[in-house]
């Protein structure tokens, strides 16, 4: 990806990830934040029919970067560098089941934003660990400081409500077993608390020895589990999927993903390995997904007393540009399984009110984290996998997994049948582990492979030009964001714009 398509500084507008030749692999989490403000009911309770009162966006933010010359540097090894994109989706399907459950006392509040904050793990490698690279980046969307009003201003152009922040991690993984038998891979990514720095060119040529520097808001070094830096599982949900529950709690919907090359352990940070253990233990190798349900329950079984909680979930996939829900029981029972060129594509169509949503999502309500973990189960099994040059089992799909909550606050005055609701907040969140970018000629055979190859890099190159919009300030709120290049991105919009 060049550096025009990569996210920028928004101080100096340098750009995020370096453009490095011979890099090969990495990996991405974004997140999105997007408030709904609603009162005295769940979101489709407004007091004025088709009110998107709900729906307070987010923006990106970018950390920095700088470019330095070290050409005595010490660090070995083979680079992963992630490109960065951004992905996010928006399926309101259950908001219009809500919808025809009128509340006469509905409200929107004025909105305040709040932004993500993450804690900075101090991690500082050695550098003559022998791992290598995977990378992985997180971004997380601010909301604006804006107030809500009616959806009546039909006028007022989408793109001017349009405030972008974006925050980025990066994940160092070890080597994998094909690497470590290759002796002309080496590590040369350093990792210094948020700095990661990757030395490009060991060889004699012009590149040898020259180094980028880059801020991330998180880096994580996950090479070596000896090393007392290393930054597990755990670690990495600690840092990056316990803000976003805080976030989903407030009432705000909030988007996180993996982006990265083929390879460079994206479903492995977002899922994991299952584990029959449902408390996670600190080595578990559970993902972030497994480990964000299982935090949502246990906050829900805390507020039990207090408040009211319906859960409900969706798992689709984008495949070749085709949607497949991954949780439609009646298709997978008839047709296709876990094959995907047998299972019938959805349609994305666009709400006046709701923007972009995938059309028969099927969404199932859960009560606990047993019967969210099947869905999830589920799910997984239905996507689209298969062997590549470079990973035996290559996600081919970019995966979304939502989860609604409706937290309905109850008034503590009222007992019994006669419970009353002082206020409802929902929010959404999506978890989404994207297809990896791949050079066609390293990560692909021939036939199906290819094609593949070709729609995710399409559609990772169209989430690159969306971040970059989004993050380049200077083009100001009116620039034009090319979301409907592909699905991914149509479907991210509903998380980046601000409806009102
Ligand atoms: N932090 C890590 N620690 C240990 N093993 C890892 C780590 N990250 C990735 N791996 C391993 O590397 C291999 C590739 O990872 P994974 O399948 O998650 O990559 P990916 O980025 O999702 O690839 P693709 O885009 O092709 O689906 C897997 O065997 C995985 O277990």
């Amino acid at each position: 990806m060049s550096s025009k398509n990569t996210p920028t500084n928004s101080r100096n507008n340098k750009p995020l990830v370096p453009n490095v030749s011979g890099s090969n692999s990495s990996s991405l989490f974004k997140h999105i934040t997007r408030r709904n403000f609603n009162k005295s009911g769940s979101i489709g309770n407004t007091a004025e029919k088709g009110t998107p009162a709900n729906l307070l966006n987010t923006a990106f933010s970018s950390g920095s970067s700088s470019v330095s010359r070290t050409p005595n540097s010490s660090a070995k090894s083979r680079s992963k560098i992630p490109s960065t994109s951004l992905n996010a989706c928006y399926t309101p399907s259950s908001l219009y089941r809500n919808a025809g459950k009128s509340a006469s006392t509905s409200t929107p509040t004025s909105l305040t934003a709040k932004s993500l904050k993450f804690n900075t793990p101090k991690t500082t490698p050695k550098t003559s660990d022998p791992g290598t690279p995977e990378c992985f980046s997180k971004v997380s969307l601010e909301t604006p400081r804006r107030s809500a009003k009616s959806c009546g201003d039909e006028n007022r152009s989408m793109r001017d409500m349009e405030i972008s922040n974006l925050k980025v991690a990066v994940r160092v993984r070890p080597l994998n077993a094909q690497e470590c038998l290759n002796p002309s891979v080496t590590n040369i990514i350093q990792v210094d608390e948020n700095e990661v720095t990757v030395v490009a060119g060991t060889t004699a040529d012009s590149s040898a020895g020259v180094s980028h520097s880059f801020q991330y808001d998180d880096a994580f070094w996950s090479v070596n589990s000896d090393d007392p830096h290393y930054a597990s599982q755990e670690d990495v949900f600690r840092s990056i999927g316990i803000p976003l529950v805080d976030k989903a709690f407030e009432g705000y919907n909030a988007c996180l993903f993996a982006y990265g090359q083929t390879g460079s352990g994206k479903s492995y940070s977002m899922t994991g390995i299952e584990t029959d253990d449902n408390d996670f233990d600190p080595k578990s190798e559970a993902g972030i997904i497994p480990r964000f349900c299982k935090e949502v329950f246990r906050r829900i079984n805390s507020l039990k007393k207090t408040t009211e909680v319906e859960v409900e979930v969706s798992y689709f996939e984008i495949y070749n540009e085709k949607i497949h829900d991954l949780l439609c029981v009646a298709q997978l029972e008839s047709n296709g399984g876990a094959n995907p060129s047998k299972r019938s594509a959805l349609r994305v169509r666009e709400h006046p009110v709701w923007g972009p949503y995938v059309v028969d999502l099927s969404t199932h309500p859960v009560d606990s984290y047993a019967a969210l973990k099947n869905w999830l189960t589920v799910g997984n099994s239905q996507r689209a996998t298969a062997a590549t040059g470079m990973n035996d089992k290559s996600s081919r799909s970019h995966s979304i997994f939502n989860i609604v909550m409706n937290l309905s606050e109850i008034d503590e005055a009222s007992e019994g049948v006669s419970k009353k609701i002082k206020h409802t907040k929902r929010s959404k969140i999506s978890l989404v582990d994207l297809a990896g970018s791949e050079r066609i000629s390293h990560g692909s055979t021939t036939g199906d492979r290819v094609r593949e190859g070709v729609s995710i890099n399409k559609s990772l190159l169209t989430l690159g030009k969306v971040i970059a919009a989004l993050a380049d300030s200077k083009r100001g709120p009116s620039a034009f964001v090319p979301y409907r290049e592909s699905v991914l991105t149509f479907l991210l919009r509903v998380s980046t714009v601000f409806f009102k």
